[in-house]
């Protein structure tokens, strides 16, 4: 199946000069959604851990399928004032603006191995970001997974120590 043919590209959102790579015309199609987890959970065969976690919000829509169909549970990476308890933050930039991501202190045990799974690496700001608040709880991040690579804006360059996989290239 090529998942990159269910990939709608909408040029200059949401602003100018952004080619922006639309997730919903795959999502809506059953298969290549089902498809697409079914590859995730393939580039995990092998692979020791504990936890997925997901940054908002398309990291949700890929990573707890990803939980249910490996058995791991799934923390949500969130944006700020969005988690109710004790929480730490990280500021940083996006391909378009800057935000700050949240997890909730106690989400993630120490030493514990985690996958990232979100829809997209852009400048790897938001990978990077999950990363860092991972480790500062004392996480060990042993994959990342996402569904599309903007491999012009050069984003593995932030994630060179971590074992990230793609499944579509632009
Ligand atoms: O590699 P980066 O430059 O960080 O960009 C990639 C991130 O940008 C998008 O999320 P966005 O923050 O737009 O939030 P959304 O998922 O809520 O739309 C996308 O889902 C990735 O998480
Ligand atoms: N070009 C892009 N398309 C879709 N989501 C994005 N997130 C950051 N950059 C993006």
């Amino acid at each position: 199946m090529n998942l990159k043919d269910k990939i709608r590209v909408i040029e200059n959102f949401p602003q100018e000069g952004i080619s922006f790579k639309d997730i919903t015309t795959l999502l809506k199609d059953g298969e290549s959604f089902r498809y697409t987890i079914d590859k995730f959970v393939e580039e995990l065969d092998g692979k020791e851990f504990d936890l997925i976690v997901g940054p908002e919000s398309r990291g949700f829509i890929i990573g707890t399928p990803l939980s249910y169909a490996t058995k791991k549970g799934f923390v949500p990476v969130r944006k700020p004032g969005k988690l109710p308890g004790e929480t730490v933050k990280y500021e940083y930039d996006l391909e378009y603006g800057s935000d700050s991501l949240e997890i909730h202190k106690d989400a993630i045990q120490k030493g514990q191995k985690v996958v990232i799974a979100d829809d997209l690496l852009a400048t790897g700001g938001t990978l990077l970001s999950t990363i860092k608040l991972i480790e500062e709880l004392g996480g060990e991040v042993v994959g990342v997974l996402c569904l599309i690579e903007l491999c012009h804006l050069n984003g593995r360059k932030h994630l060179s120590d971590y074992d990230v996989k793609s499944l579509i290239q632009y």
